[in-house]
């Protein structure tokens, strides 16, 4: 695979900035193209003076360039390099086609069960090669996944991944809905920085994809009470094999919680995803 982008030292007059992608807490994503090689990209540009000193903030951009910068999967989107000037810095990132999951996902509502399983086989695999490399993401949600032209789907947003084990004091912020029991309950922290997490998080998306809200889904009060007695119930119109899967994934145990192998090969993955095959559309299959 020929190296994009392979030069060490990037500076932003190599590259021709687009029209913007979207905005985050702490700066917007631009289109870019990197004039020698006209290769695209997406350019993440962050304020400095946002990156309060010290702060958790600065620490989560540098976590997540020195971790995203060495993974390598098609289900995980690329950072390429980075460079700063005397305000900004900026990330140059791989440009995902078609955009943010969420946005699909409210389009469609809900999605189809072969789609939502072919996305949670790509999630278990890219869960699988960051658990490998001792790396867990803890902010698995729509809103981190991102869409490739090809429609397969790419974890992003590292800020809050973590080598494990890590004695990070972490401030989180946004919705509590995919947080895990044990980072809920006060107590021992060493579970925030067990992998395992990660399984919790993967068990809130494929019933999110499914039924087009999130399992424990109710005021900040309620939610965190929800989460803590894991009291969810799966629609009656789930398939048994997806309730199956959802209820063996959203355990409060962290150790009782099914490993991401034996996801790879539930009978709900299984149906869905021929292996070798490009697993294409089903509804267009005669049914089998
Ligand atoms: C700051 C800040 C904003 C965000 C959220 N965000 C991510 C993107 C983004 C990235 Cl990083 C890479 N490729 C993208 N492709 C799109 C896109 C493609 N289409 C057709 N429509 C959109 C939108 N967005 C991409 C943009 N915003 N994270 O930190």
């Amino acid at each position: 695979v020929d190296q994009p982008l392979a030069p060490k030292q990037f500076h932003l007059g190599m590259f021709e900035i687009g029209r913007p992608l979207g905005k985050g807490k702490f700066g917007r994503v631009y289109l870019a193209r990197e004039r020698s090689s006209n290769f695209i990209c997406a350019l993440k540009v962050l304020y400095k003076s946002e990156l309060q000193h010290g702060t958790g903030v600065e620490k989560q951009v540098r976590r997540e360039i020195e971790i995203q910068s060495n993974l390598r999967h098609p289900n995980i989107l690329k950072l390429y390099g980075h460079f700063h000037d005397s305000k900004r810095i900026f990330l140059i990132l791989e440009f995902a086609g078609k955009g943010e999951l969420y946005k699909h996902l409210r389009k469609e509502n809900r999605f189809p069960e072969w789609k939502a399983a072919q996305y949670i086989a790509q999630m278990t695999s890219a869960l699988r090669y960051l658990h490998r490399k001792h790396v867990i993401h803890r902010d698995i949600k729509p809103e981190n996944i991102l869409m490739g032209i090809h429609g397969e789907i790419k974890i992003s947003d590292f800020g809050w991944s973590v080598h494990a084990p890590n004695n990070r004091r972490a401030t989180l912020c946004g919705t509590l809905d995919y947080l895990p029991p044990e980072m809920i309950k006060s107590g021992s922290k060493d579970n925030w920085y067990n992998e395992k997490v990660d399984l919790w998080s993967l068990g809130v998306l494929t019933y999110e994809f499914l039924v087009g809200e999130a399992p424990f889904e109710d005021t900040p009060i309620m939610t965190q009470k929800r989460i803590a007695r894991a009291d969810m119930t799966v629609p009656e119109w789930v398939s048994k094999e997806a309730k199956d899967l959802i209820k063996r994934l959203l355990v409060l145990d962290p150790d009782k919680r099914i490993p991401l192998e034996e996801v790879q090969n539930h009978p709900w993955i299984i149906k869905h995803c021929v292996k070798g095959e490009r697993a294409t559309n089903r509804e267009k299959l005669p049914s089998r």
